[in-house]
């Protein structure tokens, strides 16, 4: 189907947007109007631009308070199209949205409303366009797509049709089964947009937390079979108001839109091979970030492995967990993840799907005999690579005879990632359309130093899990120093004998943490005071399912570890403690009081 994203989705001036649009393969756009009335350029430039970067121009958008008016009004109104109309004909766009009425004077009669409509299609059709009438969820009058459908079958006007847009309908409670019976040829146009499920006002909700297909709760493929189903054939267009979208770089938030629609279509997509876990954890670090980090690790249980046959990068194992630290990627002073390997059952089909998603792969830099390591590259700069579940990867490292005394970590749980404020969402579905991570229910807390969300997301295995983080709000200047945290959490069987074996700083938990622990989830004494002396954190879901866990203190500006036992199937990631965690990790910090145990 043609694919088309309507101006307001992006930021910048009317020129950026269609650059952004143009760029990112949409084949139209909706011009919304106020992106016009700001625009030096003229509407036949605008025309010109489009056809020059191959863009139809599908919608002209929105046209308000028009239905259901008194008299004199009405005839303004009809005026006040005529104008739009000439617009739109110097544009060459063949289709103007109508949306329903906010106006205090509009009047509560359908017969009014399609008499006014049928009028409005008469002039339209004088100018050769044709009207898309669409439902706001909040309109004075007529707020369901069932109610709009009503007037325009009222009407019966050729040049007067529906506009059905997902956000409006499955915001509201009517059952959208019945677009599948609109009369074939009646739905002129179909605009997208997710959301998440959020108990609020639906205007406000609609203004500032549309999202893209995948990115929220809606049903979106749901949607667009039912339009289908009514005989449906224009364009798939996108129409997402988002205050972060406004503020990003158009033509990132454009590729995120294009990735939202290949993904909602799923047409000939490459599908997903299964993933067995991660291969490795890959930092970044300097002569500064490296001694220290090589220090937690051997007191973590790791040993220095490997070393790269051609590079500066070394391989630090136990068990089922390697990091791979490398010196030859700059980075300024802290260390970071900067990549990180998962193992894939076919890794050309996982670079294929990434590739159609338009993220395609880049080839490491090798020597000859050297693994072929193939990166994708997620919004937040980190590469993933791709690995075999053969794990080439390792030949490319010379044993260097050492190996790990353990503390009984087993493998890689998870990776905790916060993302740039920009590209939270665009990462959710970056996971979710490329490597098949579904995510489970977002969570929200409040930090010591701001609100935050977190989304985590897995495959069906749980070898692939995946902890996204954001501030609610762009950081404050106030914020700590400890910016865009990053962890690797490992597992292991029995996390009180692991913790004993550590030979760490470990974060001081305070007392009131441990006091309320038991109060809320009515715990034995022994058990909190075991947890209480050496840090361990404790949460447990509605099944009875329970983690265990504790956290290194945060090496340099940036990572940090944590080490956590799963029980009874326990599958979350223990967001409940991250504000203890960061008030501890932050404590730690100022006073340097991580006490050996
Ligand atoms: O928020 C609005 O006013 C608005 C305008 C035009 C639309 O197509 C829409 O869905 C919402
Ligand atoms: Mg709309």
């Amino acid at each position: 189907m043609r694919r088309s994203i309507a101006t307001v989705c992006v930021s910048g001036t009317l020129e950026d947007k269609l650059a952004a649009a143009a760029a990112a393969g949409f084949d139209g756009i909706e011009i919304f109007e106020n992106d016009l009335v700001v625009s030096s350029l003229s509407p036949r430039e605008v025309r010109e631009r489009c056809a020059d970067l191959g863009l139809t121009i599908e919608l002209y958008q929105p046209f308000r308070d028009f239905e259901a008016m008194p008299d004199p009004l009405f005839r303004k109104n009809l005026d006040r199209a005529a104008r739009k109309f000439e617009v739109m004909a110097e544009l060459g766009v063949g289709t103007m949205l109508v949306c329903s009425s906010v106006h205090p004077e509009a009047v509560d009669d359908d017969d009014l409303a399609a008499g006014q409509l049928s009028d409005l299609s008469d002039l339209a059709s004088d100018f050769g366009v044709r009207i898309a009438y669409e439902a706001l969820a909040w309109g004075r009058h007529v707020s369901t797509w069932d109610h709009s459908w009503r007037i325009v079958q009222r009407a019966d006007h050729p040049s007067l049709g529906l506009c059905l847009d997902s956000f409006h309908v499955l915001s509201r409670e009517v059952d959208p089964a019945g677009i599948a019976d609109i009369t074939p040829g009646k739905i002129f146009f179909l605009q997208l947009a997710d959301a998440p499920y959020l108990r609020m006002d639906v205007l406000q909700w609609s203004r500032h937390h549309r999202l893209f297909p995948g990115q929220g709760a809606f049903d979106l493929a749901g949607f667009v079979d039912l339009t289908l189903a009514a005989g449906y054939d224009g364009p798939l267009s996108l129409e997402v108001f988002n205050d972060v979208f406004r503020q990003a770089d158009p033509a990132r938030t454009a590729v995120d839109a294009m990735r939202s629609l290949i993904a909602l279509e799923d047409a000939g997509l490459p599908g997903f091979p299964d993933l067995s876990g991660y291969a490795f954890t890959e930092f970044a670090v300097d002569a500064n970030s490296g001694p220290e980090l090589r220090g937690t690790l051997r007191g973590l249980g790791f040993a220095h492995t490997g070393q790269h046959r051609t590079k500066p990068v070394e391989l630090w194992e136990q068990s089922g967990c390697r990091i791979v630290l490398n010196s030859a990627v700059a980075r300024p002073q802290t260390a970071a993840i900067t990549a990180f390997a998962i193992s894939s059952a076919d890794p050309s089909q996982s670079l294929q799907r990434a590739e159609a998603l338009l993220a395609p792969a880049h080839p490491n830099v090798r020597e000859p005999g050297e693994a072929e390591l193939a990166a994708i590259t997620a919004p937040d700069g980190t590469s993933v690579f791709v690995t075999d579940s053969a794990n080439d990867w390792r030949n490319d490292f010379l044993p260097t005879g050492s190996t790990a005394a353990g503390a009984g970590l087993l493998g890689t749980d998870h990776l905790g990632l916060a993302q740039p404020f920009d590209h939270f969402d665009e990462a959710g579905l970056f996971y979710h359309s490329v490597l098949g991570l579904s995510p489970l229910s977002t969570e929200e807390y409040a930090a010591p130093f701001g609100l935050m969300r977190s989304r985590a997301l897995t495959n069906k295995a749980g070898s692939i899990r995946l902890a996204l983080s954001v501030s609610l709000l762009r950081r404050g200047d106030w914020a700590p120093a400890v910016s865009d945290p990053q962890h690797v959490a490992f597992t292991t069987a029995d996390i009180v004998t692991t913790a004993s074996a550590l030979d760490l700083p470990r974060l001081s938990i305070p007392d009131n943490y441990y006091a309320d622990l038991a109060a809320r989830f009515a715990l034995p004494d022994d058990f909190v005071s075991t947890l209480r002396s050496h840090g361990i954190l404790y949460d447990r879901d509605s099944g009875g399912g329970e983690l265990l866990h504790l956290y290194t203190p945060v090496l340099g500006g940036r990572v940090f570890f944590e080490i956590l036992e799963r029980r009874g199937g326990y599958d979350r990631f223990g967001e409940a403690n991250a504000p203890v965690r960061m008030a501890a990790q932050r404590h730690s910090r100022l006073t340097s009081s991580s006490v050996r145990p």
